[in-house]
């Protein structure tokens, strides 16, 4: 039984609207709530780069970062789950595809009980949609999966322009966001590991052609002078890997010993996470009156961006906020992203993020606990943060908080919400369980601030020799305080 239905028309996926109709929709500008905007217009300016690659092209040849996408026609196979569903993941595709600069034009689901293990949509189907991308004046297919190789070509044969699947334009979005220099190794990382598997492909064909064995990258013999281009390619792409893989345990090394320097002073953190666009550098941003990126588009912060923040009783922690999440992240990039995703693991207190006026909030937080199972970041306590409240559905507020008991409910947006979360936060940190009286001789107010920094401050009073403090502070502190003590 093969029933379909097609989405045409201009859709603006990342509007706050949660139909994908064909009316088109107004995308939400009134983002400016939300702490300073960071280099918006820079990465606007990197959205769209015309006259780029509007012919077929392989992409094993052309340097894989320049992958520019234009005007796409999006295609699927549903399979299992509801209509709801099949629409959601369309609507899903059509935001990353936004993200990554290209204008969607139409889409095509097409209902099968597997895709097609030749074109991944069936005959007929495919041929359909060379039709839409010939009315639509499309030069690229986005299909909502990871295709194989043989897949990507075949269905490329048939609608004759350029043919990318779910993986590529995700690592294509990362490629445009990397800022740090780890960012950009871990995404390059992701990218060649995508690429190696799909030069093999092209290589195999090419060995069939030669005939011969030497042609087909295995045993000594193949090598020298008789090394056909692709297997150069691979090599150069395995040394690549190779080096980026060292530069990333360096530089996580070097981060390691920052956060082991904040462990070491007991400063507890907090890690946000949660699906990408579900507003946690909002929060983060509410929390710490930081400027971080905000932008309705999907991965907008890929850099760990670790912020100091004040608990209301004045203690300070850390908060960093990371990666979001996406439903079938490329194994490829929680591969190179491990490292970073790890911070996750170490965190004193994790806040999940999840928006709660997206259709499907608990498919959101399933596909985010999925990645945090796969880095064994599953023991760190989890706070629910319900964000998006000030647009939210109550009824699937009231519906996640029962699923969630612990859950609290924000909007980064109003402010609702924020100060409890503020109260949450400074309860859920590990209290400090030391408690010492001091006398802190006016000299030493540095003494002072670290105690209000670090500690429980209980009392407080200023005599004729220095301060005397009663408070409850870490082993390290108390350690500090020692010849201090008048009391304990
Ligand atoms: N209506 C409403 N919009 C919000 C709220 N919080 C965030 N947003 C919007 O949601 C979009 C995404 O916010 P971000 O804070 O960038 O989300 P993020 O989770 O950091 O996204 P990535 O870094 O891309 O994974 C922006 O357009 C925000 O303005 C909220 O409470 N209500
Ligand atoms: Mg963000």
């Amino acid at each position: 039984m093969t029933s379909n239905h097609s989405i045409s028309g201009r859709a603006n996926a990342l509007a706050d609207d949660t139909t994908f109709d064909e009316s088109g929709f107004v995308l939400d500008d009134d983002a400016s709530f939300d702490g300073d905007q960071l280099d918006r217009e820079e990465r606007a300016a990197l959205r769209r780069v015309g006259g780029l690659s509007t012919e077929l092209e392989d992409v094993t040849e052309v340097e894989y970062r320049q992958l520019r996408l234009e005007r796409v026609v999006l295609a699927s196979v549903w399979c299992e789950g509801t209509a709801e569903d099949a629409d959601n993941s369309m609507r899903e595709l059509a935001a990353l595809a936004e993200t990554a600069g290209s204008e969607v034009l139409a889409g095509l689901v097409q209902r099968r009980a597997n895709p097609d293990p030749a074109t991944y949509l069936g005959k007929g189907k495919a041929a359909e949609l060379r039709d839409i991308v010939i009315a639509e004046g499309a030069d690229t297919v986005v299909c909502d999966t990871e295709l194989a190789p043989s897949q990507r070509r075949a269905l490329e044969d048939v609608v004759k322009v350029k043919v990318i699947d779910r993986t590529a334009l995700i690592l294509d979005i990362f490629a445009q966001h990397a800022k740090s220099r780890e960012g950009k190794a871990q995404v390059e990382l992701a990218q060649l590991q995508y690429l190696l598997p799909r030069l093999r492909g092209w290589g195999e064909s090419m060995s069939r052609q030669a005939g011969g064995q030497a042609a087909g990258g295995q045993g000594m013999g193949s090598r020298g002078p008789g090394e056909t281009k692709i297997e150069l390619d691979r090599r150069r792409i395995n040394t690549r890997i190779a080096k980026l893989r060292r530069e990333i345990k360096e530089m996580k090394t070097v981060r390691d010993t920052k956060r082991g320097s904040r462990k070491a002073n007991a400063v507890p953190s907090v890690a946000i996470a949660g699906y990408t666009n579900a507003g946690k550098s909002s929060i983060l941003n509410r929390l710490t009156g930081a400027g971080v990126l905000v932008e309705n588009a999907l991965f907008a912060t890929l850099d760990p961006t670790v912020r100091k923040a004040e608990t209301l009783d004045g203690r300070l922690y850390t908060l960093a906020d990371t990666v979001g999440f996406v439903r079938a992240l490329p194994h490829q990039l929680v591969e190179a992203f491990r490292s970073t995703l790890e911070e996750v693991a170490e965190a004193d207190l994790l806040l999940h993020v999840v928006d709660g006026s997206h259709p499907d909030p608990e498919g959101q937080i399933s596909a985010v606990r999925a990645v945090l199972a796969d880095v064994d970041a599953t023991d760190v306590r989890e706070v629910i943060v319900i964000n998006k409240a000030d647009v939210a559905d109550p009824e699937v507020i009231a519906r996640l908080q029962r699923h969630e008991k612990h859950s609290i409910v924000v909007s980064a947006r109003s402010g609702e919400g924020m100060e409890e979360l503020r109260a949450l936060i400074g309860e859920e940190l590990p209290h400090p369980d030391v408690e010492v009286e001091v006398l802190v001789p006016y000299s030493r107010g540095d003494l002072v601030s670290r105690l209000h920094e670090q500690g429980d401050v209980l009392e407080s009073r200023h005599e004729a020799e220095g301060t005397r403090v009663r408070a409850r502070v870490h082993a390290n502190l108390a350690a500090d305080l020692a010849d201090l003590v008048t009391t304990a």
